[in-house]
């Protein structure tokens, strides 16, 4: 394999030699003049010293009178002393200047007015009291700013008042993108089969604004060595730092590698990270030039890790840093020996703890990007860390987003979608998180703690009953209770027109169509269970049994795509995608928590949008609902 010949450097060293490469190139970015008042977020190139000292003269830091501090001596509560204006005292506001005599000010609080040039005070003042004096902030020659240093508001204000008007800053970095593919098509509504719309650069590009750096993104270019390079050299001529994007993993038309390799030098290929590995670092023309992987995520990784770290050193600042939170793993993560990988997670807080479910790894998965509260990394040699241990997760989200965020684990109902909708009109510094595990996996999560709440729907077999006899079952003793949910109507998703004619269970074996099943532990799969069980149809003669996805949604897109006949879920998600619906029973799906949690503010004001009229409104606009008690505690 081809793979092989790529390099496997350790991310910390590659990164390092290749900086030190880039030095002997000189790359650093020179300087340029701006106004300190557009100066926002620059690095400055040089120390920045005052001009003027601020404030510039004695001025008065209070609204009263300015005194002679000997002439108050004495004063007293029971020996109070007269002031004269003109002789004695003047009247000023905060910031004039000290009339020259002068050489305190007494508050207007503590001066008694006899007469209109007369007043009396209690208390002595000492000299130089509620004065501010000259360089008091800044004074002339002192340094406001080293080298390097961002410009941050405050530090505006210091320069002005310091005097100073201009200030030279480090050159804004350009870095171009280079979008490469023969899939990659411009964002467009309805892509063809086989068109990938891109969206990389626009990523990569919006992720260098946040950093403050300019970003000029090139047009595709398809898969061809000669155009690649024609473009990867305009691009070192036009811009301070290159992005080739894709194309770096050794297939067929992966032509990165030798695009760089034949206008410039490649310094690695192959970087011991996931995602990430086939990372290329080269120079061309004097400039770094990156080969970033094509999937996104793996993209995103390296723009954070790689490319940041080099535009740190040419600048000479660094861009921004992550703050870091100790979580607790609820779900064991796996890695490999060779690779230092980076997980996203989801983070929450139940009680006192921080809890970190891992996401999607799969490098295609923008979302899991999206979905993110931070990223988790596992260092080179490590097999993986195991459940309840504790880990350093650097967050992308603030720790007070996180504390405000209610966790729903468990089954997925679309009306958590229009709760959190909901909530967020309300208040708009809440939020909901929810990890589709199935019910089963959310009963779990409750028994362990790693959830405020979990929605399920689970059918006891042998009552008939939904939800309790699981709860009874699975969290007895632990003082669970159930906040009532919703009964909704569970049936038969087909294509529009029902063109098999499914009418029922037994018609998805007698008529041999292609099923789509839910997966293990899902209430949805336990229900399927039941009504073959009790339609005596064998498992083995559902086509797609072991076929499963996760949640009601996927289950619909894939009959609505032509990729299955049926599958069992609920009406909502049949509407969404205009498919037919053949009804089966009415389910009850409700939410369980914690008793202790009960009185949490998060709960509480889950359970409070639950009873709202508008979210009853809105489940009446999805339709197959029924809505009757939502909301209320049912203590077992
Ligand atoms: N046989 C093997 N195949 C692959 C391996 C491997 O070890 N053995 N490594 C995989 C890894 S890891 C990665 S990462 C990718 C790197 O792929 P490339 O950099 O060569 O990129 P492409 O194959 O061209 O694209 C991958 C993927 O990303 C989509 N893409 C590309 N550009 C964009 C864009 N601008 N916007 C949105 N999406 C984009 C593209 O369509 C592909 O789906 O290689 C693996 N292969
Ligand atoms: O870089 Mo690849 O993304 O390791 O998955």
């Amino acid at each position: 394999m081809k793979y092989s010949y790529l390099d496997n450097k350790e991310l910390g060293s590659a990164v390092d030699e290749f900086i030190e490469s880039l030095r002997e190139s000189d790359f650093y970015l020179g300087e340029e003049e701006v106004q300190v008042s557009d100066a926002l977020d620059r690095i400055v190139s040089q120390a920045v010293f005052a001009g003027i000292s601020a404030p510039h003269y004695y001025a008065c830091a209070m609204d009263g009178i300015a005194v002679t501090a000997k002439d108050t001596f004495g004063a007293t509560d029971t020996t109070p002393v007269m002031l004269k204006r003109h002789r004695d005292f003047e009247t000023v506001d905060t910031g004039d200047p000290l009339p020259e005599d002068k050489d305190a000010v007494i508050m207007v609080e503590d001066v008694i007015v006899l007469d209109k040039d007369t007043v009396k005070i209690h208390a002595a003042a000492s000299p130089w009291q509620h004065v501010r004096q000259i360089g008091e902030d800044i004074c002339q020659d002192e340094m406001i700013l080293p080298s390097n240093t961002k410009i941050e508001p405050a530090a505006i204000g210091a320069m002005l008042a310091g005097g100073i008007g201009r200030v030279k800053v480090c050159k804004k970095p350009v870095i171009g993108l280079i979008p490469t593919g023969d899939e990659i098509v411009s964002p467009r509504p309805n892509p063809k089969a086989g068109e990938i719309i891109e969206f990389n650069t626009s990523i990569f590009s919006a992720m260098a604004q946040k950093w403050g750096v300019e970003a000029k993104i090139y047009p595709i270019v398809v898969d061809n060595l000669e155009m690649i390079k024609e473009s990867l050299v305009m691009a070192c001529e036009e811009c301070d730092l290159v992005v080739l994007n894709a194309g770096s993993s050794a297939g067929r038309e992966d032509y990165a590698s030798k695009a760089i390799e034949e206008t410039g030098r490649v310094y690695t290929h192959g970087i011991a990270i996931r995602p990430g590995k086939p990372t290329i670092l080269g120079i061309v023309g004097g400039k770094a030039v990156i080969g970033v992987p094509g999937y996104p995520v793996s993209g995103i990784i390296v723009m954070e890790k790689v490319v940041k770290k080099v535009l740190e050193n040419m600048i000479k600042s660094p861009l921004s840093q992550g703050e870091k939170l100790e979580a607790n793993l609820s779900r064991r993560v796996m890695s490999s020996l060779k690779y230092q990988e980076f997980v996203r997670m989801k983070l929450g807080k139940v009680k006192d703890r921080f809890i970190a479910t891992p996401l999607n790894r799969g490098a295609g998965v923008v979302t899991s990007f999206v979905k993110a509260d931070g990223l988790l990394e596992i260092p080179l040699n490590k097999e993986g860390i195991e459940v309840g241990e504790k880990v350093e997760i650097t967050l992308l989200r603030s720790k007070e987003d996180i504390e405000n965020t209610l966790l729903i684990n468990g089954s997925h109902d679309p009306l958590i979608d229009q709760a959190h909708d909901l909530l967020k009109r309300k208040d708009y510094t809440k939020h909901i998180s929810s990890s589709h595990v199935g019910s089963m996996g959310g009963i779990m999560a409750v028994k362990r703690g790693e959830t405020h709440l979990a929605g399920i729907h689970l059918l006891d077999e042998a009552t008939g009953e939904y939800n309790k006899a699981y709860v009874n079952r699975y969290l007895k003793n632990s003082g669970a209770c159930i906040i009532k949910g919703v009964k909704r109507s569970q049936g038969l998703m087909v294509a529009r027109g029902n063109p098999m004619g499914i009418n029922d269970i037994k018609d998805l074996a007698d008529k041999k169509a292609r099923y789509v099943n839910r997966q293990k532990g899902s209430g949805t799969r336990v229900l399927l269970d039941y009504l073959l069980g009790i339609s005596r149809v064998d498992e083995e003669k559902i086509y797609g049994y072991d076929r499963e996805e996760l949640t009601h949604l996927s289950v619909a897109v894939q009959i609505a795509s032509g990729s299955a006949d049926a599958g069992l879920g609920i009406y909502s998600a049949a509407k969404v995608y205009g498919l037919d619906f053949v009804p089966v029973c009415w389910e009850r799906y409700d939410f369980i928590t914690a008793r202790e949690l009960l009185d949490d503010e998060k709960v509480a004001g889950f359970a409070e949008i639950l009873k709202s009229d508008e979210l009853k409104a809105a489940l009446d606009k999805l339709g197959g609902y029924e809505t009757s008690g939502i909301g209320e505690v049912e203590y077992l």
